[in-house]
């Protein structure tokens, strides 16, 4: 009998795109098709039978294609769009916006053709509106239409809580919540180390300091980098949520969704907690936030609201 295998399609064939391919060929979460733009095919295949080479030293059967064709996406169950341009020591997010805002378009346009039925998470940034113009765009349900911020932002997170504390990132969770900007809320009540809540293992100030550089951990590894950003957590972080999806894990994780009325937001996507399952968003879940807590939510709403009100596309 034949096993059906998972079609994920990754438009944007970069660092995050290829990086993603990889990840999830290792897992063997399905068979990979890997797209750029006609002026890169060649070096997108290149990339595609590099992997495709490693598949027999690393032992995964997924097959990984590399094309510029979108009939080469048909069908896809997943497809994770990575298009578009990064950003450079100096620049935020949100400078991005209107060109990435037209690549978005473009590309979402050719996925409502060719996998009408698919879940599409976006990755490029600014990635709360980009989600917006993808939903818009493609005309999916809104549980279809999925962004990535807060598994990344949380991970960063949870990495410097364990470093800070010396104990293995298994054992620590956290959840950041907001846009994906300066503004992100991570939040310090409902991070716990092995159960503990880290305001009694951390002193206040330590903790403003992780809260800190999460809020800028993007920018950080721009600076390093100097010309481009991170690539092995942000896709990481997406192989997270298509696993979650293509197995119907139901995880709980923070991801970017449309809000219509929760937490007090009207016709917004921010990253809030979700259950991730085989529906995509199955569920968004409403905490209760402090007044400070709040306000700064509300900041951060402000952020994306901001970016996205000045998109021309
Ligand atoms: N939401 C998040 O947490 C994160 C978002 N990002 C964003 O993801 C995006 C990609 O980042 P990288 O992969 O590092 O950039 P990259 O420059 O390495 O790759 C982008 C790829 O998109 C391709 N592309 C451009 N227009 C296209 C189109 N119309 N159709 C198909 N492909 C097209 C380019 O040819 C290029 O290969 C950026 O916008 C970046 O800011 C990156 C990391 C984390
Ligand atoms: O910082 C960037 O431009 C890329 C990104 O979103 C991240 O790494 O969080």
């Amino acid at each position: 009998m034949a096993i059906k295998r998972y079609k994920i399609t990754i438009v944007g064939a970069g660092f995050t795109g290829a990086t993603t391919a990889l990840m999830l060929a290792q897992k063997e979460l399905g068979n990979v098709v890997l797209l750029d733009i006609p002026q890169l095919e060649n070096p997108t295949k290149g990339k595609a039978l590099d992997m495709m080479e490693a598949s027999p030293v690393q032992k995964f059967d997924s097959q990984i294609t590399g094309t510029s064709n979108y009939e080469d996406a048909a069908d896809s169950d997943i497809v994770i769009i990575t298009a578009g341009i990064a950003r450079k020591p100096g620049m935020s997010r949100d400078d991005l916006v209107n060109t990435n805002a037209g690549i978005v378009k473009s590309v979402c346009e050719n996925v409502k053709r060719v996998a009408p039925e698919s879940i599409v998470i976006i990755l490029s940034n600014p990635v709360d509106a980009m989600t917006y113009v993808a939903y818009k765009t493609l005309g999916f349900p809104k549980n279809r239409v999925i962004g990535q911020s807060g598994v990344l932002d949380t991970a960063r997170y949870c990495t410097f809580i364990a470093e800070e504390l010396d104990v293995s990132v298994e054992d620590v969770r956290g959840f950041v919540l907001g846009g994906h900007g300066d503004d992100m809320v991570p939040l310090v009540r409902y991070s716990s180390v092995g159960g503990i809540p880290i305001d009694t293992l951390i002193p206040a100030e330590r903790i403003e300091a992780i809260v800190q550089r999460t809020r800028v951990g993007g920018g950080e590894i721009v600076n390093l980098l100097g010309n481009g950003s991170a690539y092995y957590a942000p896709a990481a972080s997406l192989v997270q949520m298509t696993e979650a999806i293509l197995k119907d894990k139901k995880r709980i994780i923070p991801v970017i969704a449309l809000l219509e009325g929760e937490y007090g937001y009207e016709n917004l996507f921010m990253g809030v907690p979700t259950r991730l399952g085989a529906g995509g968003i199955e569920q968004i879940f409403e905490l209760e936030l402090t007044s400070e807590e709040k306000a700064a939510l509300d900041k951060s709403a402000e952020s994306v609201r901001d970016v996205t009100n000045i998109i021309t596309v």
